[in-house]
């Protein structure tokens, strides 16, 4: 059967982009539909979600509460098979847990082991790589002194702060060295002070690291304070409402920044559209 534009002879840009996946694409959210439970219990909670990111991009996913982004994220990491559309991670489908993607939760004290050692906690999926102990000694001590906790690799976890847990979280996720870091509300269990030090952490380690982030947030300042680009929810059926390029620059503080009158402008672009 014909298409519409095929009939017409116009090609509107959607089914132009539509057409032509993005190939300079490093993850593309191409359509996303998804529904929970069964006939009458059936809940649509993903309408049609799309959205691609650039290699090394920071994006930020933000929306009503209920809307959707963990289930976007959940369908990233290949952990939920949406029931359209797909993720596509350089151009392949994700069919299950890519090997170059490793992801912070937000419930640190659930993600780490008790009876190891903070190393070890850290060194523990390098195993699946097949790296002899050695180097996955070595990496995870690295990927400690990353973030600020060289001097706690023997330590256990509950002799930690929240803060400093939520460090060794994301230390395991730098020493895995991914391509995709996927971040659901990670700071959202610690104080204020230390979710602004662990901002600072993270505006750093993507500096050194030149990771492509994806990161689930509540909280609209650290969205803009943290990325190159927010993506906008809808609430239910989700569907992206805007895309908002975050253009401060890659040196930002949190003073400066979040004092900059561009910083507000965006802020509030941000929430205009989260509360549309
Ligand atoms: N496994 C599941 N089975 C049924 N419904 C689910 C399941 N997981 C999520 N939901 C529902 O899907 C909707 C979206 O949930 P999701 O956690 O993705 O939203 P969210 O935007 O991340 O929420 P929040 O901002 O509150 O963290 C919610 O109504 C939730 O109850």
């Amino acid at each position: 059967m014909a298409s519409a534009h095929a009939r017409t002879g116009v090609v509107t840009a959607e089914a132009a982009k539509r057409a032509a996946p993005d190939v300079d694409a490093h993850v593309h959210v191409d359509r996303l539909h998804h529904v929970f439970g069964r006939g009458a219990a059936a809940r649509t909670v993903l309408g049609s979600v799309d959205f691609t990111v650039a290699r090394g991009e920071h994006v930020s996913v933000v929306g009503p509460s209920g809307s959707g982004k963990t289930t976007v994220l959940r369908c990233v990491a290949g952990l939920l098979t949406p029931t359209s559309g797909q993720v596509r991670l350089d151009g392949a489908p994700v069919a299950g847990p890519p090997e170059s993607l490793a992801v912070v939760f937000q419930d640190y004290s659930r993600s780490l082991l008790p009876w190891l050692t903070v190393r070890s906690n850290v060194a523990l999926p390098l195993r699946g790589k097949g790296i002899p102990a050695p180097h996955r000694r070595e990496r995870a001590a690295e990927a400690l002194a990353a973030v600020g906790l060289k001097d706690s690799l023997h330590q256990y976890p509950w002799q930690l702060s929240g803060g400093m847990q939520q460090r060794v979280a994301i230390a395991r996720a730098l020493a895995y060295r991914p391509e995709v870091l996927l971040m659901d509300e990670p700071f959202a269990s610690v104080d204020a002070q230390t979710r602004s030090d662990l901002e600072d952490l993270v505006l750093r380690l993507k500096r050194v690291y030149a990771m492509t982030v994806i990161a689930v947030t509540h909280d609209i300042d650290e969205a803009v304070y943290l990325s190159d680009r927010v993506v906008v929810l809808s609430g239910h059926p989700a569907e992206v409402v805007e895309s908002v390029p975050i253009d401060l620059g890659a040196d930002r503080d949190q003073l400066t920044t979040k004092s900059d009158p561009r910083f507000a402008r965006l802020r509030a672009r941000v929430l205009r559209a989260v509360r549309h």
